[in-house]
This record gives C-alpha cells, structure tokens and sequence, in this order.
C-alpha cells in the first residue's frame, strides 16, 4: 500500500489463550451503545463499544467527547504486551463489540488531532473473522481487503490515517460475535 505503513501479525493472541480472554472481555468490559448525531438525528451506533485509558486523557470521536474508565487488569495487560511488541506506551483503548453481521463501522480515518500527526494504532481482534477495507482519499483506484481472524494484531502506523480510510462493512450472512481493541496514544 503506497503512503501506507500497515502490519499484520495473524496470531499474536495463541489459540489456547483466546476463550478466556474473550469471557473477561465480554464480562468485565462496561459494554455500551453509544448514539451518535447524524444530520441532527440520534441514531444509535451499529456495535457496542466502550473506552479505558490514562485519567484526563479525554478524545473526542464522532462528535461524542469520551471520558476514559480507568484501566482494568485484562486491558493493562493487553497494554504491557503491545508495549513489549512495539516499544510504544499506549495510554487508551477504544473497544468495539460487533454483535453479528449487521454491526459495522462505517468508512474514517483515525486522525483526531489528539491523536497526533502520525499515530500508531494497534488493533486486536477476537472472535469471528470480518473483512477490513482501505481506501485511499486521493487516488480512488487504490483499495486493500484483508481478513482480520481471531487473535491478529493489526498495526498502522507512519502516514496511513492522513492518506487512507478503512471500514469495517457489514456482512449478508449470519455472523458470529467478533471483539476489537485499538490501542492509541492521546497526546
Ligand atoms: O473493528 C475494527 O477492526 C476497526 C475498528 C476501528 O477502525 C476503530 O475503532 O477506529
Ligand atoms: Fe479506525
């Protein structure tokens, strides 16, 4: 992918390690569904989700201002082993349930300005295997589809927010539960 740092590791959460770290993530996570404004209208947002993160490390996302929840063990451990992976100390995390086929994330950019000029971003998905789609803003012939399976980190980094969008699209066929985590740095 051109003007694009991207990096997938397909099984950097074992096999083995996957059922129980899917229980705590789905018991211990404060899942909510957030409604977003759209047009002036409230509509509720297509999947679950929920953000922890250092104290005072507020981010402002489809028009909603998060307050972080403070870190839980199974989320700082996540943390600690991204660092050890990276070298980068990620100071929050966005999390997103994606109930079944219909649950979606529409086409974006993670490029806040609190997230900085050029942000790592480390994504890790558990459960069912959706599609992940890039586009470039600029240069509408270029696209990219990867499958993000259970346990897989996905890395973008360098440029990739300032000249690439990605979506999670919903899916015709009946779906599994799939949970993820993006791992960011807010300035
Ligand atoms: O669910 C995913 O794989 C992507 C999530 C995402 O793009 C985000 O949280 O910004
Ligand atoms: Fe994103």
């Amino acid at each position: 992918m051109p003007d694009a740092e991207v990096y997938l590791v397909p099984d950097f959460i074992p096999v083995k390690d996957q059922p129980k770290l899917w229980e705590a993530l789905q018991n211990e996570v404060a899942w909510r569904q957030e409604e977003i404004k759209f047009f002036g209208k409230s509509i509720p947002q297509p999947r679950l989700t929920a953000w922890y993160g250092d104290a005072g490390k507020s981010y402002t996302y489809s028009g909603l201002t998060w307050q972080p929840l403070p870190w839980i063990p199974i989320l700082a451990q996540l943390r600690d082993q991204l660092f050890a992976c990276t070298g980068v100390s990620f100071n929050s995390v966005l999390l997103n349930l994606y109930r079944n086929g219909q649950d979606s994330m529409g086409w974006h950019a993670d490029d806040e300005p609190e997230l900085g000029p050029n942000p790592v971003i480390a994504s890790l998905s558990l459960g069912q295997e959706r599609s992940f789609h890039f586009r470039h803003r600029t240069q509408k012939e270029l696209k990219q589809k990867l499958a993000l399976p259970s346990g897989s980190l996905l890395l973008m980094a360098g440029q990739t927010q300032h000249h690439w969008q990605h979506q999670v699209p919903k899916s015709a066929k009946p779906l599994e539960p799939r949970i993820n985590l993006t791992f960011r740095v807010i300035r």
